[in-house]
């Protein structure tokens, strides 16, 4: 999945919420609300480790691929997409964990 994937998908799930939700899953999952769709995201969260855990390559992928689905149809649904994760990503890009993560409880102890 490039980014351009992740672009044309999240446009496929925005329109979806205006479909029917006897025609669509998305849009079943739209008009079920944001509880019936993090429900959905644990589930696929929990078969992701247990797939990683177990070490089938193939099934990894498969999971990954229905955590990464749902993450996109919770963002839609919280009208925002894939850009504003990619940013993010992108402005962390090159700082390291480790540094971001002194720089916090340095502020932390700033009490701001
Ligand atoms: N990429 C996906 C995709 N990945 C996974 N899924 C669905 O996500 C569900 C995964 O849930 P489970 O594995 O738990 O299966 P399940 O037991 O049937 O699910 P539940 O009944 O518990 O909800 C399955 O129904 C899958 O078919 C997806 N459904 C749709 N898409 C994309 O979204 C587009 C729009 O889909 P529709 O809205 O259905 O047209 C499609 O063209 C695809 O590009």
């Amino acid at each position: 999945m490039t980014d351009g994937t992740l672009t044309r998908l999240a446009e496929v799930l925005d329109a979806r919420k205006a479909a029917d939700p006897q025609d669509s899953y998305v849009a079943g999952l739209h008009a079920a609300g944001l509880d019936r769709i993090l429900r959905k995201l644990g589930e696929e969260c929990t078969e992701t480790v247990v797939a990683a855990k177990n070490g089938a390559s193939q099934d990894i992928v498969y999971e990954t691929a229905d955590l990464w689905f749902h993450s996109l149809v919770m963002l839609s649904h919280c009208g925002l997409g894939p850009a504003e994760v990619l940013g993010e990503l992108e402005r962390r890009f090159g700082l390291s964990g480790l540094e971001e993560k002194a720089a916090r409880s340095g502020k932390d102890e700033g009490g701001q």
